[in-house]
């Protein structure tokens, strides 16, 4: 079984086409692949934490989670966006919603900077034979990245992460599905769309400041997955016409990182 794993962002959820939906669908259908969907909704948890009054801080596109701030976590991931992306898809197939903390779907350990991050968690173990008896049944499983812990904890886990962790998990074929076509590069106020980069060039540009915010936890998702053994790791402009029936052909409307040459030699 070849799982497709597709994080789609919550910055572009509620702007998504029909005919995106409808690829999934299609490749479900075909039967090659398996789609997988993690989602993120940092832009509605921005905005419900807005209305509550308080401020939403992040620490390179990880957000500064206390107790307060993941009630409203929960309740917009499990709840709001992974209804919405389940409706999308039932109108077109069959569709299981699940937290990460659901059946320790996700299991996770305090993020390395806690201390300032608060309860953030890095997924530790995956439950793929929950996910692959989802599939079994003809379902899209829709996850949403909640994590349990030890004794009774949660953690809020950055969805990109959380895609890579599950892609890593299952030996699948990770893409993202954000609010820009691809990853940019901008030099004197000129933005330049890479079609192609690698791991070597990233961790550049990172460095020079290059790839920033949300952007962060993406690369790092994808450099995680190329190190497991993901062949590539794509950023798709979920706003094409067919973007996903196309990647699934082999031609990606967006960027595509791979490792660097010496890195294949190493
Ligand atoms: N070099 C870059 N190329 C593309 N996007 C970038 C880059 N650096 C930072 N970003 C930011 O990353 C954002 C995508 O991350 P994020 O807002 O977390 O989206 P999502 O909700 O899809 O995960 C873009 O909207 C853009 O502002
Ligand atoms: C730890 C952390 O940052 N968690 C994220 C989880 C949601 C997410 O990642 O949503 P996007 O994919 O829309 O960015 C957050 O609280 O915003």
């Amino acid at each position: 079984m070849k799982f497709l794993i597709i994080k789609c962002g919550g910055s572009i959820i509620d702007k998504l086409p029909d005919n995106f939906y409808d690829n999934i669908a299609a490749i479900q259908k075909q039967g090659d692949w398996k789609p997988i969907i993690v989602h993120g909704g940092g832009k509605l948890i921005n905005e419900l934490l807005q209305q509550t009054g308080v401020k939403a801080e992040f620490i390179d596109g990880l957000r500064v989670t206390t107790e307060e701030v993941l009630d409203v976590v929960e309740m917009a991931l499990s709840g709001a966006m992974n209804k919405f992306l389940v409706r999308k898809l039932m109108s077109r197939t069959s569709a299981y919603g699940i937290s990460g903390l659901d059946g320790k779907l996700l299991y996770a350990e305090p993020v390395a900077n806690a201390a300032k991050l608060g309860l953030v968690g890095t997924v530790t173990k995956v439950n793929t034979a929950l996910i692959e008896q989802i599939v079994e049944q003809d379902n899209i499983p829709v996850i949403s990245p909640l994590a349990g812990g030890e004794d009774d904890a949660r953690f809020n886990i950055n969805a990109d992460l959380a895609a890579s962790a599950i892609a890593r998990a299952l030996q699948a074929e990770l893409c993202f599905i954000s609010d820009i076509p691809g990853i940019y590069r901008q030099v004197d106020g000129e933005k330049q769309m890479l079609t192609n980069v690698t791991d070597d060039e990233l961790k550049q540009m990172i460095q020079q400041g290059l790839i920033k915010d949300g952007m962060i936890p993406k690369v790092q998702a994808a450099l995680e997955a190329l190190k497991q053994g993901a062949e590539k790791v794509t950023i798709v402009n979920g706003l094409a016409e067919n973007s996903l029936l196309q990647l699934v052909d082999g031609n990606v409307e967006g960027t595509t990182i791979t490792l660097s040459e010496e890195a294949y030699h190493v």
